[in-house]
């Protein structure tokens, strides 16, 4: 399998401080890839320095073989890159339908087809099929706002997937989600993992959802690379016990 995403020698520091710390790892086509560790370990700050958001004090990001370094989201977005937050982004008092479509617009990046174009930018239908395909026809009407916060969760998730994008990196999808819920949200990344070949690094702190949804888990501690490898292997190797245990 070719990797998607190689990442090799990323450093990030903030003043005196190393978030993160030489960290290399590649993502294969097709995986499902988890990243865990203790609060503070650096995750979020190694996810907006693949993704644009920071600029590495030092290292390299390839996408598809090719440098992106430094690119802007929107760049990246370009090239099939998408990304959840941990805070949802979803625009309370517009519908379901209306926030997918908006995403859509952001993947689509164009200025002029919103100004010049259909309002809907032709987006209906494709909002419409990822609403059937996150089960979310009979909401497909009402505000985000009025959602449960599970719901929103998975309509966030939904928006990152309008672009059809190759490459998506998940900042703590299962957060604050009910176990319910939980599993409906399992169900439909694995379901779009496998049906639309799309490739996926998901920070999470919820150990049975990452350790079931991910082919492989990468561990953080200290801003380096713990361990990296199956769910049973990370789960009982002492390191990783006793980085979750230190903390
Ligand atoms: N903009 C910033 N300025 C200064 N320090 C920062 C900044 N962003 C993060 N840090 C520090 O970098 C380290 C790594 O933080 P980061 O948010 O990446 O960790 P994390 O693993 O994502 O944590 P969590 O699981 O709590 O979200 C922490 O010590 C944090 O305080």
């Amino acid at each position: 399998m070719s990797a998607v995403l190689e990442v090799t020698n990323i450093k990030k520091n903030f003043g005196g401080i190393s978030a993160v710390a030489d960290v290399s790892f590649d993502v294969r086509e097709g995986e499902i890839l988890g990243l865990i560790g203790p609060n503070g370990c650096g995750k979020s700050t190694l996810f907006n320095c693949i993704l644009g958001q920071l600029t590495p004090s030092g290292g390299e990001v390839k996408l598809d073989g090719k440098v992106v370094t430094g690119l802007r989201p929107s760049e990246l977005n370009k090239l099939g890159v998408s990304r959840t937050f941990q805070l949802l982004q979803v625009f309370p008092k517009l519908s379901v339908r209306e926030n997918l479509i908006l995403a859509g617009q952001e993947h689509q990046g164009n200025m002029a087809s919103r100004l010049v174009g259909r309002s809907d930018a032709g987006l209906t239908e494709a909002a419409n099929q990822m609403i059937g395909f996150f089960k979310l026809d009979h909401l497909a009407a009402e505000p985000a706002g009025g959602l449960s916060y599970g719901q929103q969760k998975l309509l966030d998730a939904a928006m990152a997937f309008m672009g059809g994008p190759r490459l998506v990196l998940l900042d703590e999808p299962a957060g604050g989600v009910n176990p319910s819920m939980l599993a409906d949200l399992k169900d439909r990344l694995v379901a779009i993992n496998r049906q639309k070949n799309a490739t996926f690094v998901v920070i999470e702190h919820n150990m049975e959802f990452v350790m079931s949804l991910c082919s492989r888990v990468m561990v953080m501690a200290e801003g380096k690379v713990l361990a990296m490898g199956r769910p049973d292997e990370v789960r009982k190797n002492p390191a990783v016990i006793e980085a979750y245990l230190g903390h």
